[in-house]
């Protein structure tokens, strides 16, 4: 089967610092790929090198066989890889529905003078796009707080509005940055079935960095573990779980 995403040989150095070195893998659509690793190991190195934050130093990242590598963010998402981040990035003073209607922005506003004397075909488009995003907002279960601005929102509320806003844009790949971090056992729980939900209903595919190991095991059909920038283990959650660098690297960090 062909894969969505290929990362081959990827490093990235800072200086003096190999941040990740050798890193390879390869996601099939519809998957759900998990990368751990102790703190530091280069996790998210790698996310911004595939999600075009970083240039990498060596190394291929192709999604569909294209290259993406070094081509910028906007780029990289406009081909279709999205992501959330580590602390949530929002408008936090415009309010969800208009958070997701900047999302949708570069499909609504085909025409500036369309915008600027308000034609009805312009008019239309911003219907479809307030429309569209409450159909998201509800589908978060944040529907309620559509007119509420997103830094008031609740922390794991403000998490659902960012996969939101990367979900309306019709994503191949969903890059979902420590999801579960800020967020209660319930919560962790709802977002596991989010996250199996985006994938049976919208055919996404997901790449997740986490440290909640219930979350990844719960989820994810196969794990890269990191340490120190390399890769040490690949697998399903069962292999990794039992693979002794990966308890060794977890063992020796505490
Ligand atoms: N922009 C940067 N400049 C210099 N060093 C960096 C930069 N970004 C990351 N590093 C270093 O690269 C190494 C890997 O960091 P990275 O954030 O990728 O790890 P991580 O696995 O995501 O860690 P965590 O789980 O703590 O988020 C660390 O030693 C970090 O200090």
């Amino acid at each position: 089967m062909s894969h969505l995403l290929e990362v081959k040989d990827l490093s990235m150095r800072f200086g003096g610092l190999l941040a990740v070195d050798g890193v390879q893998l390869a996601i099939k659509p519809k998957e759900i790929f998990a990368i751990i690793g102790p703190n530091g190991a280069g996790k998210t190195t790698v996310f911004n090198c595939i999600s075009g934050f970083y240039k990498p130093t060596t190394g291929v990242i192709t999604l569909e066989g294209a290259s993406i590598a070094g081509l910028g963010s906007h780029s990289v998402a406009q081909r279709g890889v999205v992501r959330t981040f580590q602390n949530v990035r929002l408008f936090k003073s415009m309010t969800a529905l208009e958070n997701l209607l900047v999302a949708q922005h570069s499909r609504t506003s085909k025409s500036v003078l369309g915008g600027l004397f308000n034609t009805k075909g312009y008019r239309a488009s911003e219907r479809l796009a307030v429309e569209n995003a409450m159909k998201w907002l509800h589908f978060m279960g944040i529907a309620e707080f559509a007119n509420r601005e997103a830094g008031n929102l609740a922390y794991g509320h403000q998490r659902r509005l960012e996969i939101a806003r990367c979900m309306i844009t019709q994503p191949k790949l969903l890059m979902l940055d420590e999801p579960a971090a800020g967020l209660n056992p319930q919560e962790k729980v709802e977002l596991q079935h989010l996250i199996d939900r985006l994938r049976a209903e919208f055919d996404v595919t997901v790449l997740l960095i986490e440290h909640d190991m219930g979350l990844v095991m719960g989820v994810s059909e196969r794990i890269l573990c990191m340490e120190y920038g390399k890769p040490i283990a690949m697998g399903t959650p069962e292999e990794v779980r039992n693979n002794e660098r990966v308890i060794k690297a977890y063992l020796g960090e505490a």
